[in-house]
């Protein structure tokens, strides 16, 4: 059965939470998920394998933003995949990206754009968030065209706004019906 796997890393649940609703709008959309983290931090999780990635029809990756950057659990894990490189298994595989930060310009934007550097060595297909999602215009906190993001607040809230879910509703809708027009 064709998948749409949903990869992420999350400690405090931001981006867990982005992955359950991009994930939800996957399913909505008509295609199998597999829901995996890069190592257990909760009862529920289901660490990746290599052959989660090698069979999945597309790609939904996210962490928090760690200084601007993606956390070092993703990091490590994309270091075990040259050999998925060399045999160019995940070419031309549809992908999105997405995070969490603490605060609006604390980086968030320069994290999804380096989660996307190994999917794009890998010859995956990035897909943004277009501004025909009206939510992108109109946020007072996380979305941005290269994906979807929560912002945290000092406080550090795992609850995302009803903008931010209804921008991982779209990058999961375009996701999904991307991949089963390629299937
Ligand atoms: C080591 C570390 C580095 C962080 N770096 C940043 C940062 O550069 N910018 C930012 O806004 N937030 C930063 N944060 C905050 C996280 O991005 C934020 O809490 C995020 O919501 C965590 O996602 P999670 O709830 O899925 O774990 C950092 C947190 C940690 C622990």
């Amino acid at each position: 059965m064709a998948y749409i796997l949903v990869l992420y890393h999350s400690s405090n649940g931001s981006v867990r939470n982005l992955a359950y609703e991009i994930a939800d709008a996957i399913e909505q959309h008509g295609m199998e998920v597999k829901l995996r983290t890069f190592s257990a931090q909760q009862p529920q999780d289901i660490v990746v394998t290599k052959d989660d990635l090698i069979h999945c029809s597309a790609l939904a990756f996210g962490t928090p933003t760690r200084f601007g950057m993606m956390a070092a659990q993703a990091k490590l894990f994309w270091e075990t995949t040259s050999d998925i490189w060399l045999k160019g298994l995940l070419i031309d595989k549809p992908a999105c990206v997405f995070s969490a930060s603490s605060s609006m310009h604390g980086g968030n934007e320069t994290t999804l754009l380096g989660l996307a550097l190994p999917l794009l060595h890998h010859g995956m297909m990035l897909l943004g968030v277009p501004y025909d999602v009206p939510e992108l215009a109109s946020t007072q906190s996380g979305g941005t065209p290269y994906g979807a993001t929560h912002v945290a607040g000092l406080n550090n809230s795992n609850t995302l706004s009803q903008h931010e879910i209804k921008i991982c509703h779209a990058v999961g809708k375009r996701l999904a019906t991307l991949t089963k027009k390629l299937l």
